[in-house]
């Protein structure tokens, strides 16, 4: 279950990984972007863009999902330099839970400071409504629960600590700076702020499910991101978080309503310029070690 030491998830591994692409491009990123389902199009907005096709990276896992390109794009975003991964991996395509998160470890090793992630989510909370955006503020692990960490196995202390804490996962300066971006914008009508839960998919949830994680405290649900969230608080980056409600979940009987990927893709399709913009005007305002102004 847990890595070997060449399973090919290591910091070696990961290293060799950075280092090759370190030497394919002159981008030095400080922000990493990842595009959820049907979001692709925030990789669109990097100018001077150099793209390498997943299947060229060495060591990189493959995506298999519909709205996931499968290309990682480094380039400029108002001069800040960026990566952005144009499809991500999830829990269900059947990749163990270390090569899912292993672009995060990536991103640390080319130098990246903060992440901001993106995905598609069922809203659960009553008062969300289809293409709302919402802050992830905290989370739920449910497969953690269950043992599938990211973390699990041996702790590499190059990446970070053995017990790491995620009661401050997601940064509060950033949610807050979303917020101010987004009422800028004219955005408050839509702008949200909750708590993301994951399960493994691909299955949809039951309407039981649905209202078993309501009460339990989740306003979305979702397949993703949180692994990625944990791997990356780990290694020491800043991370924000956010989740395009795209379809509601069903939580009644009486419902016509089923999920489908379809619906997800279109509302994807249909917020994609606010998101960019939010997306765009807050990284020219996140601050790094280096100054970009
Ligand atoms: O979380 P992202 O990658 O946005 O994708 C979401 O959309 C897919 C379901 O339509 C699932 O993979 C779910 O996690
Ligand atoms: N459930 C799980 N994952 C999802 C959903 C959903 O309703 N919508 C988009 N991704």
């Amino acid at each position: 279950m847990f890595p070997e030491q060449n399973s090919g998830y290591g910091y070696e591994d990961c290293k060799a990984t950075a280092d090759w692409l370190l030497t394919q491009t002159d981008i030095r990123p400080v922000v990493g972007i990842v595009c959820g389902s049907g979001l692709g199009g925030l990789a669109d907005m990097l100018k001077d863009q150099v793209v390498f096709n997943y299947k060229d990276i060495p060591n990189f896992p493959q995506s298999t999902v519909r709205g996931h390109a499968g290309q990682l794009v480094f380039g400029t975003l108002k001069g800040r330099p960026c990566v952005c991964m144009q499809g991500r991996f999830h829990l269900y395509e059947g990749y163990p839970i270390q090569k899912i998160t292993l672009p995060m470890r990536i991103f640390k090793l080319l130098g990246v400071e903060t992440v901001m992630l993106t995905n598609a989510a069922g809203g659960l909370n009553q008062d969300y409504k289809v293409g709302d955006v919402m802050i992830i503020k905290d989370h739920i692990n449910m497969p953690g629960f269950a043992g599938n960490n990211p973390l699990a196995g041996p702790n590499d202390d190059r990446f970070g600590v053995r017990f790491p804490c995620m009661s401050d996962a997601y940064d509060r300066e950033l949610q807050q700076l979303a917020m101010d971006v987004g009422q800028e914008l004219g955005y408050s009508d839509f702008l949200k702020e909750g708590v993301y839960c994951v399960l493994g998919g691909p299955s949809f949830e039951t309407i039981a499910e649905c209202r078993m994680l309501h009460r339990l405290g989740a306003d979305a649900v979702g397949m993703s991101t949180v692994h990625e969230v944990i791997t990356a608080r780990h290694c020491g980056m800043r991370v924000f978080a956010l989740s395009l409600i795209t379809n509601q979940a069903v939580m009644d009987y009486e419902s016509k309503e089923k999920a489908n990927h379809e619906e997800v893709l279109q509302t994807g399709r249909q917020r994609a310029k606010q998101l960019e913009q939010l997306v765009s005007a807050m990284v020219t305002r996140i601050e790094h070690s280096q100054n970009y102004a």
